[in-house]
């Protein structure tokens, strides 16, 4: 037994590089240095295999430990690296790997913070692997598109399995220390200093054989049910994958793991050739980076109004007025965060509806905790003391302007005023207060508690100071927080519209609704338009239409020609629907039937028949129409609307668009969102003659129409990219 208090702590620091070399009698520590999060830059590679190389000759090093610097043990390669020339410099990961692996001397991996990717591919090809208790470890690869391709699908299922392998690669979770324990993956927990530790541990396992230690010399233990257990997973890997071809490339290279060592290694190279010069990797390594980028916001008119000039307020407590879909779904994120929240609404029943799914949601452990950072109230002058109010009440302008004139007059002056409004104008809103300044719009999606996005749309008088605690408040409850201008809709759903139109569209021209629900849904999306729409609720949009006099609760306002309102092509089918009580699953119907309590989107005769005669009364002919022609039609129109939301200045960068919508409407991250899309998948030049040849076949199809800054971008050849910065914005 070794006696910790007896080790030398007076480490010699021989370098100070990357991987720093420290030695702790016969103990070498190489200590990662590359904050954050201590990534395998070329320079650490570098200093990993000095430092091994160093210890190997020094006759006095008996054993090795490696460990991270700061936060966290390595969490992977450095993927800004990708594509770079650095990235190719040997040493690679793969042989730093190999040189632990093979090390006559004992390596141990001791593990904070997150060891992920090669970081946790460096710890399996270690020896011996210690972790603290906060620790996780994981193989997330697959979320940028690529694969573990340092030996982790040859070395995982050689302790785990193939099937736990296939389940933890393919979906990239992180596990926790105590359950990397009982996986085997963790060989001990350690309390305390991990220093210490380590260099203790690995003092008490000097002189033992490395041989039995090394994962890659041992066979997998379900190899005999390896075809089975793949073709379990099969199924569920692709429906989840939605065209993503990472997850079961994944699964061929794990497939591989029944084999020796080496031919593995050979495999897995090859398949993650084939993912890194795929056009996906990018598309989900640019997601990755956007989701991050997206906190350094600048105001999408004022560059010189950005994250790095206005300071948030301290938001301790936070008003929320309305108990209804969205309000419980604020209310619970809010409290799961930490913070005190005041729930108001006008309707008991509602309410107490609110409480208990409030107290459902929240987990059982925390459930009494956060419970009593919860006050709920029917009055409104509970509320006169919150940092914060965020105003969840029906979407109605007129409502809206009466709950924000009754929090001015109540809540203290420097108390933020934010609605969650989907689409109403923010400035008519800050209008009816003495307080624009502190007017923003929070724009959550539902399920409030689990959707990440949180659109914050600044009016004309908002300030630098409000709009940085709005950014501030969707990092604060974990929401990834994007910053955009006020116009009918804002970005997201403003950007659905173009889409959801041209889908009825697709209904006079012989489409069926699951036609076009299987074009979307096998482009990547987790739902079609009409099961979307089935889902939320068909009358928001309906009432939406009546509100702005495109229809009526009875039909077509009178005098309008059926297919046209004001001057546009106009489809009434959702309309009809509505008018005949269909709502969506709610009601049991509307563009599908559902049956009692079931989910499942029925095509419904009654519908393909409305449709039927609707085209048969105006004159529209039934043809096939393809996969390929619904998604154009259906993602170009959005496509070109995010351009016009460009030039206008809604929205800074087109990157704030693509995080808008993989985190609040679905859009398929191997796709990059759509603008990325648009630009490094299709082509814009594609996109635009695309647009232009069906407007020419639908000249009344407004949205069809080529946004002038994406005919600007093609005749210059401009990049989206440099749109962001150098911009008239
Ligand atoms: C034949 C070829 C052989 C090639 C072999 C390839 C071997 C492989 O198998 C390939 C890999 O390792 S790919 C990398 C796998 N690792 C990951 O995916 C972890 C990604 N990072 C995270 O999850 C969180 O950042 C993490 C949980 C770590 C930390 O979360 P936080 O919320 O605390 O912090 P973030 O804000 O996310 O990150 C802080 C800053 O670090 C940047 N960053 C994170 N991971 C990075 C990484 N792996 N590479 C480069 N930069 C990275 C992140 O962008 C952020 O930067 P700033 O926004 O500038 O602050
Ligand atoms: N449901 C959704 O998917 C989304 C809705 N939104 C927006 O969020 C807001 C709320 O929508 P939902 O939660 O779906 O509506 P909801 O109908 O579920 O809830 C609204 C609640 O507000 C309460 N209320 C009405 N007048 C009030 C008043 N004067 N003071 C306090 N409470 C009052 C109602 O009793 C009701 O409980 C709307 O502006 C909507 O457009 C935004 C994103 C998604």
């Amino acid at each position: 037994m070794v006696n910790t208090m007896t080790l030398t702590w007076e480490a010699t620091r021989e370098f100070a590089v990357m991987a720093e070399y420290s030695t702790y009698g016969s103990v070498v520590v190489l200590q990662v240095n590359n904050p954050p999060v201590n990534s395998f830059s070329y320079h650490v590679r570098q200093g990993l295999v000095d430092g091994l190389e160093k210890a190997q000759r020094d006759p006095a090093i008996r054993s090795i430990v490696i460990m991270g610097k700061g936060r966290t043990f390595p969490a992977g390669a450095d993927v800004r690296e990708f594509g770079t020339a650095s990235a190719g410099m040997m040493p690679d990961l793969l042989s730093v790997l190999a040189a632990v692996d093979t090390s006559p001397k004992p390596v141990v991996s001791a593990i904070h913070g997150t060891a992920l990717g090669g970081g946790f591919e460096l710890a399996l090809a270690s020896h011996y692997r210690l972790a603290v208790p906060s620790a996780r470890v994981g193989l997330p690869e697959v979320h940028l598109g690529i694969l573990p391709g340092a030996g982790g699908t040859q070395r995982l299922p050689r302790v785990v399995g193939v099937k736990t392998a296939i389940q933890m690669i393919t979906t990239g979770q992180h596990i926790k220390a105590q359950q990397a324990l009982s996986l085997g993956l963790v060989d001990k927990i350690v309390q305390g200093d991990l220093l210490k530790e380590a260099v203790s541990f690995a003092r008490s396992i000097e002189g033992r054989p490395v041989e039995d230690r090394r994962i890659s010399q041992k066979t997998v233990p379900d190899a005999e049910k390896v075809g089975e257990v793949v073709d379990a997973a099969r199924k569920t890997i692709i429906r989840r994958a939605r065209g993503a071809i990472a997850p079961m490339t994944c699964v061929q290279a794990i497939q591989a793991s029944v084999l020796p060592f080496d031919v593995g290694m050979q495999r897995e190279r090859e398949l993650m050739a084939f993912l890194m010069t795929s056009w996906q990797a990018p598309a989900q390594q640019y997601a990755f980076f956007s989701e991050r980028e997206v906190r350094r916001w600048s105001h999408p008119r004022d560059k010189r109004v950005n994250f790095k000039t206005a300071k948030p307020r301290v938001i301790k407590s936070v008003g929320v007025v309305g108990a209804g879909t969205m309000g419980v779904g604020i209310t619970i994120s809010l409290l799961q965060a930490g913070l005190k929240v005041v729930l108001l609404e006008v309707n008991k029943k509602q309410l107490d509806r609110g409480i208990t799914t409030i107290q459902k949601t929240l987990s059982q452990k925390s459930a009494s905790q956060r419970m009593s950072l919860l006050t709920t109230t029917m009055d409104y002058s509970a509320l006169s003391d919150v940092d914060m109010v965020i105003e969840a009440v029906f979407e109605s302008m007129r409502l809206k302007k009466e709950v924000f004139k009754k929090l001015d007059s109540i809540t203290k002056p420097q108390a933020i005023l934010a609605s969650n409004t989907s689409g109403l104008d923010i400035d008519k809103i800050a209008a009816v207060t003495k307080r624009p300044d502190k007017v923003v719009g929070t724009h959550f999606f539902a399920p409030a508690n689990i959707m990440r996005l949180l659109e914050n749309i600044l009016g004309k008088h908002t300030s630098a100071e409000t709009i940085a605690t709005a950014m501030q408040l969707g990092t604060t409850i974990g929401k990834v927080g994007v910053l955009v201008g006020n116009c009918p809709g804002f970005v997201g759903n403003r950007m659905l519209g173009p889409y959801v139109t041209e889908a009825v569209f697709l209904l006079e021209e012989g489409a069926d609704p699951q036609d076009v629900d299987k074009a979307i849904e096998e482009f990547g999306f987790a739902m079609g338009p009409f099961r979307m729409g089935d889902l939320s609720g068909l009358d928001i949009g309906w009432r939406g239409r009546i509100e702005k006099g495109l229809t009526t609760e009875q039909g077509p306002p009178p005098a309008t020609p059926p297919l046209y309102r004001r001057g546009n092509r106009y489809c009434p089918l959702a309309d009809m629907l509505c008018m005949q009580g269909r709502l969506g699953q709610k009601t049991g119907a509307g563009w599908y039937r559902y049956e009692p309590g079931s989910r499942a989107a029925l095509p419904d005769p009654v519908v393909q028949q409305m449709i039927r005669e609707y085209r048969q009364e105006h004159g529209f002919k039934k043809r096939t129409i393809s996969s390929q022609e619904i998604v154009e039609r259906c993602l170009y129109p959005l496509i070109n609307e995010g351009f016009h939301i460009l030039d206008e200045g809604i929205a800074a960068r087109s990157m704030d668009i693509d995080v808008t919508y993989l985190f609040g409407y679905g859009w398929p991250r191997h796709t990059g969102g759509p603008m990325y899309y648009a630009e490094k998948v299709v082509g814009l030049e594609k996109i635009l003659r695309s647009l232009e040849s069906y407007q020419a076949q639908y000249p009344d199809h407004h949205y069809l129409q080529p946004s002038p800054l994406l005919r600007d971008m093609v005749a210059k050849g401009t990049s989206l990219a440099a749109l962001g910065t150098d911009s008239k914005l």
